[in-house]
């Protein structure tokens, strides 16, 4: 069936104020198409949980069959939404358009950066798309969810840094957001030591006694854009991990540069992959971690991971 009332969720802050600009083209072209909606705005970060968790139980209660939650921000503002429908509303489909400056998500499942191509994506489907999406729990902890990646070790340190840097906001007002990044992956390369861990794909286990960055994702892309697993496909139900060992400085940035240019790294002999559908991984020193560019802190990580399934109303 297709939707008619819109009930737009949005994060005017993402992308450094981008989802303010993108909210103007998109409110544009609703009225234009005479499409009914009704905004909300996203006011502190964790505020898209509670809004989208209670427009799905109204949704669901009044058996709106044409009403679509249409996400307008980041990665993290998708996170935001995803943890919103939780277990509960898992099946109630998500329309999204990218307004983030990384927007990883919507570059792994071919979701446009272009708004107006993105809300043409939507306007056109008939049905929900599903795509994979990944759900994590920690030792005793309650499950959690991502839709990009986590990863321990290089990736997270660089997170840590980056949103630690006081250079960053002074960065971001002149568009020099990603300086500020590129000061962090240098930083973070002196300060992460490689660390063992034990990774346990489908019952298999390996032991890593000099892992360096280990990522876990459910499509190609981290990082705004580096795409780090590309044979990772996010519809086939399966977890990638990929494991780097430590490397010299000179051979992690002609790493980095073959990830940038296409995914070649992967012929890298420090450069593991693996797929499954049960994933374990315990590391056995203290790391910094991150899930979905948000930061898990320092700590020894002893963690599960399977796929799950999210739908969004999408048309490629
Ligand atoms: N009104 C708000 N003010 C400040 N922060 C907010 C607000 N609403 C949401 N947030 C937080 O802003 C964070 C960043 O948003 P988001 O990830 O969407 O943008 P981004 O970081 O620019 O994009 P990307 O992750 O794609 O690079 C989210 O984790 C969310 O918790």
């Amino acid at each position: 069936m297709e939707k008619s009332t819109y009930y737009v969720v949005i994060n005017l802050q993402s992308g450094s104020g981008n989802g303010a600009n993108v909210w103007k083209i998109i409110e544009k072209a609703l009225l234009e198409k005479k499409k009914n909606y009704q905004l909300f705005i996203s006011e502190y970060a964790g505020h898209t949980i509670s809004l989208v968790n209670q427009l799905a139980k109204d949704i669901h209660t009044t058996q709106q069959k044409d009403a679509l939650i249409l996400i307008i921000g980041g990665d993290g503002t998708l996170h935001e939404a995803v943890r919103g429908l939780g277990e509960e509303y898992k099946k109630t489909p998500l329309g999204y358009i990218p307004a983030g400056s990384g927007n990883d998500f919507a570059r792994g499942v071919g979701i446009s950066r272009k708004p107006l191509v993105a809300l043409n994506q939507i306007l056109k489907a008939k049905s929900a798309s599903a795509f994979d999406i990944i759900e994590f729990q920690e030792k005793e902890q309650p499950v959690g969810y991502f839709v990009n990646n986590v990863g321990v070790g290089f990736d997270a340190l660089v997170v840590k840094l980056t949103n630690n840097s006081s250079a960053k906001a002074t960065l971001n007002k002149y568009n020099l957001g990603s300086l500020a990044y590129v000061a962090s992956l240098v930083k973070a390369y002196f300060n992460q030591r490689s660390f063992p861990i034990q990774l346990t794909v489908d019952g298999k286990t390996t032991a890593f006694k000099d892992a360096f960055l280990v990522t876990t994702t459910n499509h190609s892309y981290f990082g705004g854009g580096v795409n780090i697993a590309p044979m990772a496909v996010p519809t086939d139900g399966l977890i990638d991990v990929i494991v780097v060992s430590k490397l010299p400085l000179l051979k992690i940035i002609s790493l980095f540069v073959m990830m940038l240019l296409g995914g070649r790294h992967t012929r890298f002999k420090s450069v593991h992959h693996f797929s499954g559908k049960k994933i374990h991984l315990e590391t056995l020193h203290a790391v910094d971690g991150q899930a979905d560019g948000e930061e898990l802190g320092k700590q020894l990580f002893d963690l599960d991971f399977n796929p799950a399934t999210r739908y969004f109303w999408f048309a490629n």
